[in-house]
């Protein structure tokens, strides 16, 4: 049974992790060894299993040496102080993380394997000991549209994010919740009135949302009643990192280097708690009938869900509200546009904890078992 050492458990990435991996019952094949950046010493979590050690701790080379597997969800920063030294000190285990440090290394493979399992599988056996999970809305993006994806249909993608709070962080959930109450708290009693003026109580929540007590430490500016058109870092190219990772990570994961597909958009943060949205303009390399591609969409894999272009459906179906908490990624409002035969659009939705980070590292995890 493989020695797997697993840090960044209790936080939010981590926290959705092991309750997958309680689900599929993943701990009784390995050999859990749990790690802390703060709290060596205390008793790991209860994960159903006998003699597991109390939490060692996630700075000591040489706890961590004796994993032939380590999982993490600890964060960049946690990457980047760690894996550099451990390899160094001739560590040859498997390195499986939820961060983005390692993604673009040329040792390190991104992992979605409904959509690369050829590409892990090669990896693996060329001795490929670094696998990566890829940013959130990449991989949702790939799952919804595998389809066209492995039939190689697609010349150029245009994706217009609506990301959820949860990608920011913990903290940001929270003050997303906070600025909410607060708009609401200060409009309470104009609300529970049904004669008062709407515009009033629009005037008393824009002031609400421009005023210094608005708690902003985490967004940096007002979120919920608005919006923010900007996700992670600012790049010389004028991207955002957001945008960035679309076209460099999707083409990694294809295993496309020498051809790659254009991708390319604008990364929104709007108020869903912890599903990302994305409306996708593709334009695909032939013209190919809706009912086509609605059927070769919904036969890539497992998660993928075609939701028919009407209204009742959409609403119904195609909503961080119906989706978070599932690993289902819906897929709808396949149309063709106006600019051609070849163009067309799309919406989807997928649980950015899920899918977009914890999934494919348990994932990744069996595939080495299998082995
Ligand atoms: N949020 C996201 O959408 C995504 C995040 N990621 C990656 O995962 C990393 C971790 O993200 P996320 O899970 O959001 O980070 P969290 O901030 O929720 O957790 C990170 C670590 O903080 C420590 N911690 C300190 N106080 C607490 C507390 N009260 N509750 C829980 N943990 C606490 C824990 O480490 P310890 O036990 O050592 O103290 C924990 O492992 C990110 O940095 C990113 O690289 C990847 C994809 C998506
Ligand atoms: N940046 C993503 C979340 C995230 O953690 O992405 P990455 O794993 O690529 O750093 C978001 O804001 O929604």
């Amino acid at each position: 049974m493989k020695r797997v050492g697993l840090i960044g458990w209790r936080g939010m990435v981590g926290s959705v992790l092991m309750q997958r991996m309680q689900e599929e019952n993943d701990f009784a094949d390995i050999d859990p060894v749990f790690f802390s950046t703060s709290q060596a010493g205390q008793p790991a979590p209860d994960v159903g299993k006998a003699d597991v050690p109390a939490l060692k701790d996630a700075f000591d080379l040489d706890a961590l040496r004796e994993m032939d597997v380590i999982v993490t969800c600890q964060g960049g920063d946690y990457t980047s102080k760690v894996f550099g030294p451990l390899r160094e000190s001739g560590w040859d285990g498997y390195w499986i993380d939820a961060a983005s440090t390692l993604r673009m290394a040329d040792h390190s493979v991104i992992i979605l394997d409904p959509v690369n399992r050829n590409v892990i599988d090669d990896a693996l056996s060329r001795g490929v000991k670094d696998y990566i999970g890829g940013n959130c809305t990449v991989s949702l993006m790939m799952l919804a549209l595998g389809g066209l994806l492995e039939n190689d249909l697609i010349e150029w993608i245009s994706p217009m994010t609506y990301q959820a709070a949860s990608g920011a962080g913990a903290q940001n959930m929270r003050e997303l919740l906070n600025q909410m109450g607060q708009l609401h708290g200060n409009v309470a009693d104009l609300l529970a009135d049904p004669g008062s003026a709407i515009l009033e109580i629009d005037r008393k929540v824009t002031e609400t949302m421009r005023s210094s007590g608005f708690p902003t430490d985490n967004f940096g500016v007002p979120l919920a009643g608005s919006l923010i058109p900007y996700c992670d870092k600012q790049l010389e190219s004028g991207q955002s990192k957001e945008e960035w990772k679309a076209q460099s990570e999707t083409n990694k994961i294809l295993g496309r280097s020498d051809s790659p597909i254009p991708i390319d958009g604008i990364c929104v943060r709007i108020g869903a708690m912890r599903s990302h949205s994305q409306a996708l303009t593709i334009k695909l390399r032939k013209d190919i009938p809706v009912s086509e591609i609605e059927s070769l969409l919904a036969t890539s894999n497992d998660w993928v869900k075609v939701v028919p272009n009407d209204r009742e459906a959409s609403m119904e179906e195609l909503t961080p509200a119906k989706v978070t908490g599932t690993l289902s990624v819906p897929i709808g409002r396949i149309r063709k546009l106006a600019m051609g035969p070849e163009y067309i659009s799309a919406f989807t939705v997928g649980d950015q904890l899920l899918w977009g980070a914890a999934e494919p590292l348990r994932r990744m995890l069996r595939i080495l078992q299998e082995r």
